[in-house]
């Protein structure tokens, strides 16, 4: 005996689209009306109440349809808005609809006179949509709808579908409890609660699986599908308090993601990186070999500022885990707070701001300076070196720069040949080496002694670059008259106490690592960071990515992509193309580029394969990771 199939019984309204066709159509017939808004608002309450089953369904439609007002030639318009709002997952899953179009229904206590149109590209014909239809006055005003369609009435999807008499297995996906009583009348076997426009609690508690997009749903039915994995499956682990943005960014994109305030020490990190696909971290988490050695579906760590060196960047290349940063986010709020503390600095301000707060009025000129004309001294002429190099020279220093790489002077910026020629010649020197492990004690005893005598200096890149121990010495003799420190050697994980031995000294200006702390980086690497990880997930991309092979992939619509890293050994690629072509594979596009590590090659084909194709790839000797995207 031949099984019947599955039969998918779909929701219309907040299920194959984003919104409930009746606020939009509400939107339109009363777009002008004074009281627009305060209907609208009616109209949702009563829809509500219907979806959730706390009125008769037959008068929440009544009562909506006397608000609504609305005309024949409405619904064409509504028609036309209705095909920009299907929901995501349901367009790019276009597929399945094809493939399983003689198995699937619509039952929907909407009208067919907008659902039919739009579920017609989707491959369901008109005699498989099971609605309401509205009923017109001769000058094609709605007045009403049809009272005898069962659909019409309380509870009406369980006699709809009883009287459809279904053979095989019934699936119901649909958003609302009037969804699930199919379920909970017996006649059909399974509910899915499909939350990815609205997520009702009535609905989501019955269900038999709660489903947050159509990828999810093909994924635990098996079914063919745009995405290989859905993206809700990807968990996303955000720490040390990252912009909110970045949280609604990634969630928007569908992720789980999860954010804390804090930064973790290592054996917390270790027990909460499992099962973490993507970690976003700031400069304190440190992300060592234990870490990654626990974290064992990583893809990818985003560092959500410029620093990377929390981060063991070879380890995670062996790995096969991307790195990505924000190397220009923050630039120019470094740069502006090193150019408020040189003048704070100069002036003394610290001080007589101390003394004012402590009740004493000091009003002098002592050790108060101009910064025009004074000598600037930068060290690290990367991207904040140069930039406050500009802002600088604007307000009339001199600015004198070294740096171990060749870098073009900006402006009238004297390059110095030597640290020690900058060091003899600046009023203040300001340090933006990067954070390499090497400039460890970059400014001790030695190179302090280099500097002019009452000199400043301002330490806005790393804590361990400057010997702290000497650093007090000469703030406490006086050789050097003032010091703005915003980075230590030891930064705590989280907000709370701290101690250092520069506390109570003489015009120093003390701040907790916010350098690159203000509201519009942090929305900047909001944005920036998790477009990176997105497109890495999305689509393989890893231009931009710290410590590994960059590639910048076209757009591909019609292929699946297979991802594989390996060890940079030879041959490798000629046997993933050996295997591929064992299994008659049409390559539409390949990808490959390598740095003296790994290999990273992104194969784009074309047409159905054995899934077997897969096992064969991830047994090639030396891969280190392997993905189907899709
Ligand atoms: N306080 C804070 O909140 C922030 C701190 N930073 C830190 O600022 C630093 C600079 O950042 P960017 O300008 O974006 O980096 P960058 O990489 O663009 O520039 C660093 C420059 O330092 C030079 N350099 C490295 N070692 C040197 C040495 N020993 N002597 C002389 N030059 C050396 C490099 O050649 C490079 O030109 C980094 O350490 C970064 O982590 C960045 C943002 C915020
Ligand atoms: O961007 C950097 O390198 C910084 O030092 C800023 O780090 P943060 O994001 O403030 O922990």
């Amino acid at each position: 005996m031949v099984q019947a199939g599955r039969k998918y019984v779909f929701d219309f309204d907040s299920t194959l689209t984003r919104v409930e066709a009746l606020d939009v159509l509400a939107e339109i017939t009363l777009n002008g009306n004074s009281n627009k808004e305060e209907i609208i608002r009616e109209i949702q309450e009563i829809t509500n109440l219907g979806i959730d089953g706390d009125i008769s369904f037959t008068e929440s439609l009544e009562r909506r349809i006397k608000l609504l007002n609305a005309h024949k030639s409405d619904l064409e318009v509504l028609v036309d808005q209705l095909r920009d709002k299907i929901s995501r997952s349901i367009e790019s899953n276009k597929e399945f609809f094809e493939a399983y179009s003689d198995d699937i229904y619509v039952i929907s206590c909407g009208f067919k006179e907008f659902i039919d149109p739009i579920v017609k590209e989707y491959n369901i014909p008109e005699h498989r949509v099971y609605a309401n239809t509205f009923k017109f006055d001769e000058d094609g005003k709605i007045i009403g709808f049809d009272e005898a369609n069962v659909l019409a009435t309380h509870n009406g999807k369980i006699a709809c579908l009883k009287n459809l008499d279904l053979e095989g297995e019934v699936q119901v996906i649909g958003d609302g409890y009037s969804d699930y009583v199919m379920r909970e009348a017996g006649i059909a076997d399974k509910f899915f609660a499909y939350t990815e426009n609205v997520h009702r609690e009535k609905a989501a508690k019955n269900a038999d699986y709660i489903t947050p997009n159509l990828d999810e749903f093909l994924f635990v039915n098996k079914l063919p599908r745009k995405i290989s994995y859905p993206k809700n499956r990807i968990k996303i682990l955000l720490l040390e308090n990252v912009h909110s943005d970045a949280f609604e960014n990634l969630s928007k994109e569908g992720f789980s993601v999860e954010l804390l305030k804090s930064s973790l020490p290592e054996e917390e990190l270790i027990e909460k990186v499992k099962g973490v696909h993507v970690l976003g971290i700031r400069s304190k988490t440190q992300v060592t070999q234990k870490v990654l050695d626990a974290a064992d579906k990583l893809m990818a760590v985003g560092a959500f500022c410029i620093g990377t060196t929390q981060i063991d960047l070879e380890a995670c290349k062996k790995k096969g885990v991307v790195v990505f940063n924000a190397p220009y986010s923050n630039t120019r709020s470094v740069v502006e707070l090193a150019i408020g503390e040189i003048i704070m600095l100069m002036r003394s301000i610290f001080p007589r701001s101390t003394e004012i707060h402590g009740g004493q009025w000091n009003k002098t000129a002592a050790n108060s300076k101009e910064v025009r004309g004074k000598n600037l001294g930068i060290v690290g002429y990367g991207n904040i070196g140069k930039q406050l190099s500009v802002l600088a020279e604007a307000i009339g220093m001199r600015v004198y720069y070294y740096d171990v790489a060749d870098q073009l002077a900006l402006g009238n910026a004297i390059k110095c040949n030597t640290l020690e020629d900058l060091l003899n010649v600046s009023d203040v020197v300001t340090l933006h080496i990067d954070d390499s492990k090497t400039n460890k004690n970059f400014i001790g005893e030695r190179e302090i002694n280099q500097m002019k005598d009452g000199a400043m200096l301002v330490n806005l890149s790393r804590g361990f670059i400057v010997d702290i121990e000497a650093l007090v010495k000469a703030l406490k003799s006086g050789k050097i008259a003032g010091a703005a420190i915003d980075v230590f050697p030891e930064e705590p994980g989280s907000n709370g106490d701290f101690h250092t031995e520069l506390q109570g000294l003489q015009n120093v200006i003390l701040t907790p690592h916010i350098g690159g702390s203000t509201e519009e980086a942090q929305r900047d690497i909001a944005d920036f960071v998790p477009n990176k990880i997105m497109d890495y997930i999305n689509s393989g991309n890893t231009v931009d990515a710290v410590n590994f092979p960059n590639i910048r992939l076209p757009k591909q619509n019609t292929s699946h992509r297979f991802l594989h890293i390996h060890k940079n050994v030879p041959g490798i690629m000629a046997k993933i193309n050996k295997v591929l072509a064992r299994y008659d594979m049409n390559i539409t596009g390949q990808y490959l580029s390598t740095d003296n590590e790994v290999g990273y090659v992104i194969s784009d084909l074309d047409k159905e394969y054995n899934k077997e194709v897969i096992k064969e790839l991830k047994k090639i000797d030396n891969t280190i990771k392997f993905r189907v995207l899709y």
